[in-house]
């Protein structure tokens, strides 16, 4: 077994002069105290052992700095885990892919997890289970994807042993990179997170993608925060995205370079996915429509954005379904990468594309949805919209997916909340066990 522990050598005494033994106080006592110190002796000796051989499924305490969240302990490798993750990614039908999908407890892993595992492709599912929210919600969808025969490793994509290894055991096909720090306002509080997350992960995942044989073809999220304060609607890829509003826009544009980079130097295929507000069933608590739900149950107020002079907050809300629909027509068209040992042969497909609803709802909207499908009367509290990342507008012009993935979204907000409202409410027991 092979552990990654956030101790270092620092830990552990380098000089042995601390140590001399003619200088030791307990050589001078008499000899009835050598009970005591064996005693004490073997209390600390079990002290370290302790600590140090943990059972692989309780990891370290979280540090209480959550950019440093994933430096916990990890435990992988061995020959049982390792067939497992044989087991999880082998592909049951003849045209079937396996795929690594990085994020796989998160919102969209899940769902993607389970629509790839459907149609009889093999997946691996990789995911930190950091507790920028509640980590209880990311276990019980790995349970869900367990039931299904999903395997998820818990591990870091910065940690490049572990995504060595995998590639070692499966030599995968295709990987859906997933896996990030999510949400725009969270930037403003701990930034770091999304540079460890956004930036130094996906180039670590690039990397050892890169190097494998044979690299695979990556399917990623980028997000429709990169339009920034554009005011020309509806966004197109063609459009700049030069002006981000927040620090997660800007990693997110920062990795459609990155990309840019490791498919021009070593002929990784990429596709970037420009997701607009994903909603559903097994969503993050940390988003809108989640939390307003949470609070609308209990009778608490909600804070509802509006722009200057009331101008409109709206969102192309779009339901989880069509989004799972859009990554597999993008994973089912990704040319196959032209590397090999780190080169390139030939030119590698490079695209990006908005994944939308192209029907922008305003926030006040969504609120009435709610209201009317919770039977509860929401406490507004309308207020102007704060500089902390968010834009006042988002909405898609999807005719690039439509034409090249034959993405079609067909699911208005109406009625995906409706599937949302009743998830929330079996899994909360009826919000009597609110979310946390
Ligand atoms: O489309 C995207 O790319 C992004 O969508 C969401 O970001 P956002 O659209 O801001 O979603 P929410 O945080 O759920 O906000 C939805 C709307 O509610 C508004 N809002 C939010 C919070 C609040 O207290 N009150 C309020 O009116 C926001 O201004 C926004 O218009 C996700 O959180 C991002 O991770 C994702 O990348």
């Amino acid at each position: 077994m092979k552990q990654m522990s956030h101790l270092d050598d620092d830990d552990v005494p380098s000089t042995p002069g601390k140590f001399k033994i003619d200088k030791s106080p307990y050589f001078h006592r008499s000899t009835r105290s050598l009970p005591k110190l064996a005693f004490w002796s073997l209390l600390f000796l079990g002290f370290i052992f302790i600590f140090f051989y943990r059972s692989p499924s309780s990891p370290s305490p979280v540090s209480s700095d959550p950019s440093r969240r994933s430096l916990r302990t990890y435990s992988w490798g061995g020959p049982a885990w390792e067939k497992r993750v044989r087991s999880s990614a082998r592909v049951r039908t003849r045209r079937g892919v396996s795929v690594l999908v990085t994020g796989a407890a998160g919102f969209v892993g899940t769902h993607v997890s389970s629509a790839l595992k459907r149609r009889g492709d093999g997946v691996l599912g990789l995911d930190n289970f950091n507790d920028y929210y509640d980590p209880s919600l990311k276990r019980a969808r790995q349970a869900l994807l367990e039931r299904s025969g999903i395997f998820v490793v818990e591990g870091d994509i910065n940690d490049a042993a572990l995504l060595r290894k995998l590639f070692e055991v499966v030599p995968f096909t295709h990987v859906m990179h997933l896996a990030a720090q999510a949400g725009v306002r969270y930037a403003m509080e701990n930034p770091s997170s999304y540079v460890h997350s956004n930036i130094a992960g996906f180039v670590n995942l690039l990397e050892v993608c890169k190097s494998a044989n044979p690299q695979p073809a990556i399917v990623w999220a980028s997000s429709s925060s990169v339009y920034g304060l554009n005011t020309k609607v509806p966004f197109s890829e063609k459009d700049r995205t030069d002006q981000p509003a927040s620090l997660y826009a800007a990693t997110k544009k920062a990795g459609e370079e990155i990309a840019h980079t490791y498919n021009h130097i070593y002929g990784l295929s990429l596709t970037g996915l420009r997701f607009f507000t994903v909603y559903g069933p097994w969503g993050r608590p940390d988003m809108a429509y989640f939390f307003f739900t949470k609070d609308i149950l209990r009778g608490k107020a909600i804070s509802v954005f509006e722009g200057a002079n009331h101008g409109t907050v709206a969102r192309d809300f779009t339901y989880i379904d069509d989004i799972v629909k859009g990554c597999l027509g993008a994973l089912d068209t990704a040319e196959k990468s032209t590397g090999s040992g780190g080169k390139k042969r030939g030119a590698a497909q490079l695209r990006v594309f908005n994944l939308g609803n192209t029907s922008p709802v305003p926030v006040t909207h969504l609120v009435s949805i709610l209201e009317r499908l919770l039977k509860v009367k929401a406490k507004r509290n309308i207020m102007k919209l704060p500089r902390n990342g968010d834009v006042q507008f988002t909405h898609a012009n999807i005719s690039s997916a439509q034409r090249e993935l034959g993405y079609k979204p067909t699911t208005d907000l109406q009625t995906g909340l409706k599937k949302f409202a009743r998830w929330y409410l079996g899994y909360y027991k009826g919000g009597k066990k609110a979310a946390s």
